[in-house]
């Protein structure tokens, strides 16, 4: 596994006599052949298993321990790439946990540190639990009753051949944690046809309730009422499961977040959309996360967010900071296509991320708010796009 090469070894101790601790946690007939999943609720699972009263069994301080210790394994794979947000509130290790993460969790808060930590946290709750209500094997069985999937990248290129400009993933949002309520009177299913008619190429659904507002029911109702613009799946993705879960809703492509999600996650879950037909958007905000991303062979679509999700700060002139020099050059070698995402209001917006080097751009805020949205298409390009005009 990536990562590995920086984890840090730093020396076992513990106030607790370690040989009688060890003697009960392990169980040497499974010893450490077991696989475990990293999701939190397994390990409030096990704890609920237990009764206050009763020692624990053996078997049970083995799950817990090996489950606290794969998240925090995967915090320190995470943290050696650069990412900040911690996948779920640090917990203290299991009673009779002896090891070397202890010895570094000491002063660590368990308040989020900015939003986008807070909304991981919630998914990685909210996943569990729908995860336990439909497991993987029975979402696999639901894929065959699940709408076809268009191409989504075809979809930009060939809007962008037909327009010369870049081609328009529209975003249906009602609202977010930065700006609020976008639009009160809010009809998913007009918003999404008035973008099609006015010329978008495919449309980026919001599926988060909490800080968006938005739902899978939104995505299915935009499908169902025969819009052909291919839909992203506008989800905070942490778990393959959810992969599976956007598809069985009718979307064509999903979006990875590089400050939340390690390489390897990346990697696997590109895979997992490739099997299932679906693009994979992988979005960056510095240079860091470009270049780790440009370093996965399998990306072939990749998102410039000017937005900072940590801070909330807009600087359009991120786009164009990401593509220069040896980036772009590698960018445009690999025919990879980039999305210049946020902040995008009047054509010389547009026309500034084009010459950058995009050829898909992604906006909501600027057209959702307009009374008119399929209007608000051609504000934005300061033309008419639609299919007619050309
Ligand atoms: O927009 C937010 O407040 C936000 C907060 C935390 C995570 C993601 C967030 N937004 C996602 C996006 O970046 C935008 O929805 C998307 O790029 C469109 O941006 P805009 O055109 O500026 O509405």
């Amino acid at each position: 596994m990536e990562g590995l090469a920086s984890f840090r070894a730093v020396p076992s101790f513990t106030s607790r006599p370690r040989s009688s601790i060890l003697g009960t946690a392990l169980n040497p007939r499974r010893g450490n052949s077991l696989s475990f999943s990293s999701s939190s609720s397994s390990i409030v699972r096990a704890q609920q298993m237990e009764s206050k009263d009763d020692e624990p069994e053996p078997e049970k301080i083995e799950l817990k321990i090996k489950e606290w210790e794969n998240s925090m394994y995967h915090n320190e794979v995470a943290a050696s790439q650069g990412i900040r947000i911690r996948r779920r509130p640090p917990t203290g290790p299991p009673l009779h946990y002896v090891g070397p993460f202890e010895f570094r969790l000491q002063n660590e808060g368990n308040t989020p540190r900015n939003i986008l930590e807070e909304i991981i946290w919630h998914k990685d709750t909210q996943v569990a639990q729908l995860k336990e209500r439909q497991p993987l094997y029975s979402l696999k069985k639901a894929l065959d009753n699940a709408p076809p999937v268009r191409d989504f990248i075809g979809a930009l290129r060939a809007a962008n051949s037909r327009t010369g400009l870049p081609g328009l993933i529209a975003e249906v949002k009602k609202a977010s944690p930065s700006r609020g309520v976008l639009r009160e009177n809010f009809d998913p299913v007009e918003i999404a046809q008035a973008y099609e008619k006015g010329g978008a190429a495919c449309l980026s659904v919001l599926a988060d309730e909490k800080f968006f507002q938005g739902s899978y029911d939104n995505m299915l109702a935009i499908r169902d009422a025969g819009v052909k613009c291919p839909l992203l799946c506008k989800e905070f993705i942490i778990e393959a499961w959810q992969i599976y879960y956007a598809r069985s809703k009718g979307a064509d492509a999903i979006l990875l977040i590089a400050a939340v999600l390690p390489d390897l996650d990346i990697k696997y879950m590109t895979k997992i959309c490739k099997m299932l037909g679906m693009a994979t958007l992988v979005e960056v905000h510095d240079e860091r996360e470009m270049d780790r991303v440009l370093g996965i062979e399998e990306v072939e679509f990749i998102g410039i967010n000017n937005r900072n999700l940590e801070t909330f700060e807009v600087d359009i002139g991120n786009t164009k900071k990401l593509l220069e020099g040896k980036r772009g050059e590698e960018i445009r070698k690999r025919d990879i296509i980039v999305v210049g995402e946020s902040g995008l209001f009047t054509p010389d917006d547009i026309a500034y991320v084009q010459e950058a080097g995009v050829k898909a751009v992604l906006v909501g805020e600027s057209i959702v708010k307009q009374s008119d949205p399929e209007k608000g298409v051609a504000g934005l390009f300061g033309k008419d796009i639609s299919l007619q005009s050309v």
